[in-house]
């Protein structure tokens, strides 16, 4: 059985088919939906919101993996947990009072997550890593979807890895952008146990082949 989760990401998907694209992520091996909300602040983009989300909820079984490339997150925790939200991540770079907002997500009823640009350091969340049930490591500057990989998030994984073992905690490490076939493998051996895939997955010839193909790498790599 394969221990890691696969979390296509929307922002990939075709809009004008939505039913049809979640009804494919429902019928896939995807755990999770990865969603992406950008204020065009915080990042140069702007994603989607509110109303997309409770569409989505409507359409996906799939639990929701919000993640919120948004300043001042904790205006809106509430709101996206009455959306629909299963987990949602903020932004280390992104909030005043980190530990707060946290504590905020997780009395809300969901899981809470802290994310980081590729160029933030590990060793920022130190006093913060009990709290957390999941530390989402950027490997795109975020924005956009389609981006090459960025390879130091390897030894990054590693190092979070590392020290998630010394400190005996094991929330989740969830990497995010130009993840695909060619790179599960080595991040899932680094350290890794949530995959995002939002263009290797919903640009595939076979997507759901593809979700498959992600969560099958895990066999493998688990088998030793
Ligand atoms: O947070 C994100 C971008 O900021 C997306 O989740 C990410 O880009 C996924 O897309 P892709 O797998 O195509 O890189
Ligand atoms: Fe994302």
């Amino acid at each position: 059985m394969s221990q890691h989760l696969v979390a296509p990401s929307l922002l990939a998907a075709d809009f004008t088919q939505l039913a049809a694209e979640m009804a494919l992520v429902n019928r896939s091996q995807a755990d999770w939906l990865h969603f992406d909300v950008m204020d065009g602040r915080f990042v140069p983009n702007i994603s989607f919101g509110f109303p997309i989300m409770e569409a989505v909820q409507k359409l996906c079984q799939k639990p929701l993996d919000v993640h919120l490339m948004i300043l001042e997150p904790e205006k809106y925790i509430s709101a996206f947990r009455d959306a629909g939200a299963a987990v949602i991540t903020v932004h280390y770079e992104a909030c005043v009072h980190l530990h707060r907002t946290i504590q905020e997500i997780k009395a809300s009823g969901a899981k809470a997550g802290v994310a980081l640009n590729p160029h933030t350091p590990i060793e920022l969340l130190d006093d913060i890593l009990e709290d957390v049930d999941l530390i989402l490591l950027m490997s795109v500057n975020p924005g956009f979807g389609g981006q090459k990989f960025i390879y130091r998030t390897i030894p990054k994984i590693r190092r979070l890895k590392d020290r998630l073992i010394e400190r005996n905690l094991s929330p989740l490490i969830e990497i995010d952008g130009g993840v695909g076939l060619q790179n599960a493998e080595e991040l899932l051996k680094a350290g890794a146990n949530v995959l995002v895939a939002g263009n290797s997955v919903f640009g595939a010839k076979d997507p759901e082949a593809t979700i498959a193909q992600l969560k099958a790498i895990g066999e493998e790599v688990y088998k030793f």
